[in-house]
């Protein structure tokens, strides 16, 4: 199976570095200029810098050229993904569609492969997801992450064609499951660095991951997903790294909200649309989501950290 990757950003950049060492990659940038600039200076020093573009990548603004593989890995951010369907439709009919953000669409409330299949209808679709930063895969570090597929004979032959050396794959037909333990465990990270910039401690982020696990569990349960996706790589694997490393943007985004510091607007920052589709979900469903309300609240900056911190304290007692 011939691979692309659609979207030269870090997570883009790192899964065709990776690739590249089972074969030749096209990876798509959708600027000409920084498709130029890659392909000749083989790095991406905007989004991933410091890593090398194997020879076997090849770096196009072509999006014909890229669509000609069998497999296309959609590397862009989760409030992005219908705009890019809707653009390159017609270039993308007929191929293997591999989801590769982590996300709510907020208009919709919809994952990813629901968005690829109301905007292309019929389309064979997967999903990439779990516990891994660009860096680390780029830098050729070992990680594990999940590939979904609703259909699992493609799931297997994905699995196949997609684990490399440094990247090894599990796989499930839990497509919902695997699509909201990688969405939700943003926010928690946001929450999660909120709590230690504002020095809250280590206790009370432990208590935000587990109440906040509770909650990824009753979101996924409600959507029919299996819990044992949810205690697998793209639920608590995710939840763990995410809440617990500066390399996540989400806790870094946190992070600046707890010391009341500015943050690059331009960062792709993905549990802030997602924990806003959540919390307007968990809503209209009547589903105790209390920490994915509180960022929701706090990222729109209707809460100050304090009043996010009372409000989660100030909570009526319960049975854990
Ligand atoms: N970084 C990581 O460690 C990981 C990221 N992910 C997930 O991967 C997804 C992408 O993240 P990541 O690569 O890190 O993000 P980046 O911010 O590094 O890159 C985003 C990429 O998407 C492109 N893009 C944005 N909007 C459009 C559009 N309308 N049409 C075409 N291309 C577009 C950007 O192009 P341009 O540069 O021109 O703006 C850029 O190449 C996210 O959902 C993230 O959660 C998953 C696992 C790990
Ligand atoms: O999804 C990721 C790690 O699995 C990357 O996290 P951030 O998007 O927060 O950087």
């Amino acid at each position: 199976m011939s691979v692309s990757v659609l979207g030269s950003g870090a997570f883009g950049t790192a899964l065709a570095i990776s690739l590249a060492g089972k074969g030749p990659v096209t990876l798509w940038a959708r600027s000409g200029e920084q498709a130029q600039t890659m392909q000749a200076t083989r790095r991406n020093d905007t989004r991933l810098p410091g890593v090398a573009l194997p020879d076997a990548i090849t770096v196009t603004a072509e999006i014909t050229l890229a669509c000609q593989s069998d497999v296309l890995l959609l590397a862009v951010p989760m409030q992005k993904l219908r705009d890019v369907l809707s653009v390159h439709g017609a270039d993308l009919k007929g191929r293997i569609l591999v989801a590769c953000c982590k996300g709510i669409e907020l208009s919709t409330g919809f994952g990813p492969i629901a968005v690829i299949e109301q905007v292309l209808p019929n389309a064979r679709t997967a999903l990439l997801t779990g516990p891994s930063f660009a860096d680390d895969i780029a830098r050729g570090l070992p990680t594990a992450l999940t590939l979904a597929c609703a259909d699992a004979d493609l799931g297997t032959r994905l699995q196949q064609a997609l684990t490399t050396a440094n990247l090894r794959l599990y796989r499930t037909t839990d497509v919902t499951g695997a699509e909201l333990g990688g969405a939700l465990k943003n926010v928690m990270a946001i929450a999660c660095g909120a709590c230690i910039g504002a020095g809250l401690g280590d206790s009370a982020r432990a208590a935000l991951m587990t109440r906040g696990f509770a909650e990824m569990q009753r979101f996924a349960a409600m959507r029919g997903a299996r819990p044992e996706t949810l205690m697998g790589l793209s639920g608590l694997g995710d939840l763990v790294l995410t809440c617990s490393s500066e390399l996540s943007r989400n806790f870094r985004f946190g992070l600046s909200l707890g010391r009341n510091e500015s943050f690059d607007a331009a960062t792709t920052v993905e549990g802030v649309a997602t924990a806003n589709a959540m919390a307007a979900i968990a809503s209209a469903e009547g589903l105790d989501m209390p920490i994915c309300q509180t960022v929701a609240q706090l990222s729109r900056g209707a809460y100050s950290v304090a009043e996010a911190l009372q409000s989660l304290l100030n909570r009526p007692l319960k049975e854990e």
